[in-house]
């Protein structure tokens, strides 16, 4: 080892003799020239910090180097480091580095600090074996291209610009993530950065964005430490409560709403869908996983029962596909518009799905009623439980794929999901929690009816409605529409539909 601290040396040529030397010292000099390391093959650790060295690594490589700090220089440029694959920790802090480079073929490097420099942007490190990095006091705006780094532990990005966590969106598995408004599109963990412990984003301007604490929690639930706090088993659970509440405290949380905005409200009598004295108002939810056909079935209901059934159209903030028009289908709003009607105490009970609100209306269930007929409407699991805590008491069929790979054709077909294989995955996994909930609580589901063939699926639909409604087949056979074999009122005939619980084998 040779040990030369402070001594204000600017030649080091002596060194050159000891060529035997694994560690060398030499911090706090005026060095500009390390030409000297190249007679060093043997040499392990370089601690040539707080000198005068404009060179980037400016000797030949001793080839078991490890570690090297060459903080506080005067170093503005990297170079191609590649015939250093032994180097395990690097430290530059205090230069005047303004891009990351070279570092490709660092196979060894864990280590690496660039605090200080002038840096703009974060590359240059894929796949590198990192686990602790710091680019602290920088001029960084966004976080970007960290999704190879599986091995990191600890990522210092405190005192830079960054004012988003969108460059979040890159890491693979993540969903879409809007922290601007405080909304997690189909956001899961950040499975990749699993070992991540030690977050600090401490003195950029995204700390100022609403829970941001809780956002970041959720996306790294291992997380132990966040801005040198440490990330608490309590903000672990309100972020899991947040952004991906279980789904009972979902539905209670928007039943509360929707009624605390209602009450907030003049009060006024809907009649048309109040119980009678021996049923509620009749209604019937088709339930299921997305695309399985649920809509279609729905208008399809409508249209052959018209004498029974209106559709009951939602409202919704996302955007109508090609051919979708206001009305029918959905009625298409604003956020704003959607926020008001919450307000305004307009809905029965909403969800957001894939980023967009979903709401059933009084007035769509009401001006159905006010016709005599019983409001038919489809919806999400989260919809379903909702409006379980509502005073409505609907039938409830849930439409199930049996196929998983037909189902994820269909999903393919209709290009429902631009960020491909990790959205569909998380479609598909919905059909598991829909048949977990059938399996775990039976009575949940009036009727279950596999979705994968849908002339089948209207078919058995059908037959149970006919059933229930008590109507027979016209003389035309099948196709024909269906005739009420009691002409008694509609309305009424339908209020004592119960349909019976299947369980799907
Ligand atoms: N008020 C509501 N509450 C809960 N879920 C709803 C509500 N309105 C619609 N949904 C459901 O939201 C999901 C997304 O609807 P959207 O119309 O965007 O999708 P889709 O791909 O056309 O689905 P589908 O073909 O099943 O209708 C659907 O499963 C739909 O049934």
């Amino acid at each position: 080892m040779f040990y030369l601290q402070g001594r204000n040396l600017n030649n080091i040529s002596l060194l050159c003799r000891y060529v035997h030397l694994q560690k060398l010292e030499l911090p706090h000099n005026r060095i500009k020239d390390l030409s000297c390391v190249s007679h060093m093959p043997y040499l392990i650790t370089l601690d040539a910090s707080h000198n005068c060295l404009s060179d980037f690594f400016g000797f030949q490589p001793p080839k078991n180097l490890k570690e090297v700090n060459l903080s506080y220089n005067q170093i503005s440029e990297m170079k191609d480091l590649s015939a250093y694959s032994s180097l395990g920790r690097l430290v530059l802090d205090h230069n005047s580095v303004r891009r990351i480079h070279g570092l490709q073929s660092c196979i060894s490097l864990t280590h690496l600090s660039l605090a200080h420099n002038k840096i703009a942007r974060i590359h240059g490190l894929e796949n590198l074996p990192l686990r602790e990095l710091c680019l602290s006091g920088n001029m960084i705006e966004k976080i970007e291209n960290l999704g190879t780094l599986r091995a990191l532990q600890s990522l210092d990005l405190s005192s830079n610009r960054i004012h988003s966590l969108c460059g979040l969106n890159n890491l693979p598995l993540l969903g879409s993530i809007n922290l601007e408004s405080n909304l997690i599109k189909e956001a899961s963990p950040i499975h990749d950065l699993y070992l991540l412990r030690d977050l600090n984003l401490r003195g950029n301007p995204v700390q100022d964005q609403p829970d941001y604490r809780l956002a970041i929690i959720f996306l790294l639930q291992q997380l132990t430490s966040l801005d040198q706090q440490p990330a608490t088993a309590e903000e672990k659970v309100s972020a899991v409560n947040m952004y991906d509440p279980p789904l009972e405290e979902a539905a209670a949380r928007d039943h509360m709403t929707q009624v605390l905005y209602q009450t907030l409200q003049p009060q006024g009598i809907l009649d048309s869908t109040m119980p009678g004295l021996d049923a509620p108002y009749p209604m019937l939810v088709l339930t299921g996983p997305r695309a399985c056909g649920k809509r279609e079935l729905a208008h399809r209901l409508c249209q052959e029962f018209t004498e029974f059934f209106a559709y009951g159209a939602c409202h919704t903030t996302r955007e109508p596909y090609s051919g979708e028009e206001d009305g029918p289908d959905y009625h298409f709003i604003t956020e704003e518009q959607f926020q008001n009607m919450i307000h305004m105490g307009k809905f029965i009970q909403t969800m957001q799905y894939g980023g967009h609100w979903f709401g059933l209306s009084w007035e769509a269930v009401e001006s159905v009623a006010r016709e005599g007929l019983a409001c038919c409407v489809h919806m999400e699991l989260e919809g379903v439980l909702s409006l379980k805590k509502s005073r409505f008491e609907p039938r409830y069929v849930l439409l199930i794929p049996t196929s998983t790979e037909s189902y994820t054709h269909c999903l393919r077909h209709r290009q429902l999901y631009t960020q491909a294989e990790m959205q569909l995955d998380a479609a598909v996994s919905r059909i598991d929690l829909y048949g977990r909930v059938n399996r775990e609580r039976p009575g949940f589901f009036d009727i279950v009816i596999p979705s994968d063939d849908r002339a089948q699926a209207y078919a058995v639909l059908r037959q149970a409605v006919m059933e229930y409604l008590n109507l027979e087949e016209s003389r035309g056979g099948d196709s024909s529409p269906a005739t009420p074999a009691c002409s008694s009122n509609s309305k009424k005939g339908f209020a004592h539909l119960h349909l019976p619980y299947h369980i799907l084998h």
